[in-house]
């Protein structure tokens, strides 16, 4: 496997298919899961042009371990990440280093793994509810199934039924909504084409207000109420900053809700989804999980302390977050005139890494496109070099829901995996979609009870 070049020993060089005053938004738009990723064989460091700016991609693990490790060189920000402070404020995920370290401060304590561990049941309610609507030789649409069961897990995680009541599901109406819109805003940032009065704006400013209110409506309450509900709000209400005494201000709680909310739904579900589809396409690695789940799961329910024992299901979930990370494409900004790779880049300065393309480099990984979860085995896992396998990030801004993500999908794959086996409806077409995350399309799945108390 790989091992660092001394630094004068880093390749820089410029991506190939650069045209004239365009750069390279061509290639970008039309195919960026391939282009980044083929970028890795011309350098360590590779230069892009975009926008009438050079955008410097690092290619090598060991120059994304730095941009990640020194927050303070390169910091948040960047074109695609602006756009999100419109939904998300300058919050957790969405702000720079100087408000990003008061915030996760406040924020951590929420994540303690025994409050996590208690979620466990929320999970499974969900998931039971959805898989009772499965029918023998039904067909399901699994990709919007499993998003309104990780949207509806996000909401019932963060908020307590009892005090939000109805406005989860008022969240969850407008939900989507505001993230399609988003998205939009980030892919094809016009700003006039968001101005006019079309029917798709409209709908987008209404559902933005809307959750606005709802969710500023709740943080009311639940000042009023002054009760700990064991939920992820009240914990980030009740925080305080052990050095200085300091709270989350209603705006930051505001922020941090929608952060959640976004950063819970999406992620977690299209991992499942692509995770069932790589199972349909390789039926040696689902017998061998259905083994697993024979063996551990049955008809029961599981819970949190299932998570050790489910060893083959862990392995599948880590190689799908190998070959489908969320992260196609994170930004920093340079802050202070530093080098890399040897490469001066002045304040300003757009540094990029894809985290697609860094977990299919050769490189890295042997035969990078095959779906092997037994990579992760203790013994081959070891090889990987570290910086290289990175689906939740690294440094300051790394995933704050590892933790409640690892658990989310192994118990619902589990689940699943022990009372139905999923088919895809045959002549579907899928195909990696990179829109804010590595996304897929529809996913029509045929359902076969695997035993009699699957329903
Ligand atoms: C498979 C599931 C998930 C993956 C692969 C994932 C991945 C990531 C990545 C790569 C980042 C860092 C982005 C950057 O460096 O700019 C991140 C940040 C974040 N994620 Fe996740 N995520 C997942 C699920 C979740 C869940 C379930 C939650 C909430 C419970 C969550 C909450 C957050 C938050 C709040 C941040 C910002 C952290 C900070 O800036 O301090 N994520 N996630």
């Amino acid at each position: 496997m790989d091992t660092a070049p001394d630094p004068p020993m880093w390749t820089v060089a410029d991506a190939p298919r650069r045209l004239p005053v365009l750069g390279h938004s061509v290639p970008l738009r039309r195919a960026p899961l391939e282009f980044l990723s083929s970028l890795s064989e011309r350098g360590d460091l590779v230069r892009l042009r975009l926008g009438g700016k050079d955008i410097h991609l690092a290619c090598h693990h060991e120059l994304v371990d730095r941009i990640l490790k020194d927050p303070r060189t390169f910091d948040w920000g960047g074109p695609f990440y602006e756009k999100t402070q419109l939904l998300m404020g300058n919050s957790l995920g969405n702000c720079p280093y100087r408000d990003h370290r008061r915030q996760r401060r406040l924020v951590q304590p929420s994540f303690r793994l025994d409050r996590i561990a208690s979620y466990a049941p929320v999970m499974r309610r969900e998931l039971d509810a959805e898989l009772r609507s499965w029918r023998p030789g039904g067909v399901v649409e699994v990709n919007d199934a499993l998003h309104a069961v990780t949207a509806r897990v996000g909401a019932k995680v963060l908020l307590s039924t009892d005090i939000a009541g109805e406005a989860i599901d008022r969240i969850l109406h407008c939900l989507p909504v505001v993230m399609e819109g988003m998205y939009q805003r980030v892919v094809t940032p016009w700003g006039w084409l968001y101005r006019l009065p079309t029917p798709g704006n409209r709908r987008f400013e209404a559902a933005r207000v809307r959750l606005r209110e709802v969710v500023d409506d709740i943080i009311r309450r639940y000042r009023a109420s002054g009760v700990d509900h064991g939920d992820l709000m009240s914990g980030l209400l009740q925080s305080r900053d052990e050095r200085t005494g300091d709270a989350l201000t209603d705006t930051e709680v505001h922020d941090m809700v929608m952060n959640f909310l976004t950063a819970a739904t999406e992620t977690t579900a299209t991992a499942l989804c692509w995770a069932l589809y790589l199972l349909a396409e390789h039926p040696d690695r689902e017998a061998r999980l259905h083994d697993e789940t024979d063996r551990l799961v049955g008809d029961r329910p599981l819970d949190h302390d299932d998570l050790p024992a489910l060893d083959y299901t862990h392995r599948v979930i880590t190689e799908v977050l190998r070959l489908y990370p969320p992260g196609w494409m994170v930004t920093r900004v340079v802050t202070e005139e530093t080098e890399l790779a040897g490469q001066r880049l002045p304040v300003g300065s757009l540094v990029m890494y894809s985290t697609y393309a860094l977990h299919r480099n050769p490189r890295l990984f042997a035969e990078p496109e095959r779906f092997d979860p037994d990579r992760w085995l203790p013994e081959r896992a070891r090889q990987v070099p570290r910086g290289a396998m990175i689906p939740f990030g690294a440094g300051s801004w790394k995933c704050i829901g590892d933790t409640f993500a690892m658990m989310e999908t192994v118990l619902s794959l589990a689940t699943i995996a022990a009372r139905w086996r999923l088919r895809l409806v045959p002549g579907t077409r899928v195909r990696p979609e990179p829109r804010a995350l590595v996304a897929m399309g529809r996913l029509p799945m045929v359902t076969e009870p695997r035993q009699p108390g699957s329903r």
